[in-house]
């Protein structure tokens, strides 16, 4: 994974965040920072969507996410810039137990994923709203749901639901 796409869990700063009649080195305007986590069947595709989200391209190649890694995003909304810090989190249950209490901390939205060309980790999405439960997460927090890997056409599985509620 790029170096460059990896990002910790620190506020971080730029030129434009120094204040109007500062120095420049004097109390930098801290950028909101959002925190998503995107959760969803192993292999569906979270490492990918959130790659390309940050970095504007797929990434070369990928493995199974072990625990968690973290990519970050400024965007400008409403005239503040904000920063957008994307949890991608592990889809295999082995790789995230010690972990999936701190996913869901101060979480601002959860992104839940599953490939259409697998009927199966459509099935699954009930298990991820029954953890986010688990973890109590608010009623009010934003829920969005990506069908991944539309691409493959020809593989896409019909699924024979056309509702699901994400809470
Ligand atoms: N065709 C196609 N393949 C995709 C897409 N997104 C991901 N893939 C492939 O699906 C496989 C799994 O992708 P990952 O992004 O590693 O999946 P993940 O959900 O992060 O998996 P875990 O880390 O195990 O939870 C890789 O071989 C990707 O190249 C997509 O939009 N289209």
């Amino acid at each position: 994974m790029a170096s460059e796409m990896e990002s910790s869990l620190e506020a971080s700063f730029s030129s434009s965040d120094v204040l109007p009649g500062t120095s420049g080195f004097l109390s930098p305007a801290r950028s909101r920072i959002f925190k998503i986590i995107v959760i969803g069947d192993s292999n569906v595709g979270k490492t990918c969507l959130t790659f390309r989200f940050c970095a504007g391209r797929f990434p070369d190649r990928t493995e199974a996410t072990i625990g968690v890694d973290f990519r970050e995003r400024a965007v400008e909304i409403d005239g503040e810039r904000i920063k957008i810090q994307l949890w991608d989190t592990a889809g295999q249950e082995r790789f995230r137990k010690s972990m999936v209490q701190h996913y869901y901390r101060n979480v601002h939205a959860v992104v839940f994923v599953y490939d259409m060309t697998n009927v199966a980790s459509f099935h699954s999405l009930p298990s991820w709203i029954e953890e986010c439960k688990q973890h109590l997460l608010a009623s009010d927090i934003p829920r969005i749901l990506v069908g991944n890997k539309c691409d493959l056409r020809s593989a896409i599985q019909e699924t024979k639901t056309d509702v699901i509620i994400l809470m």
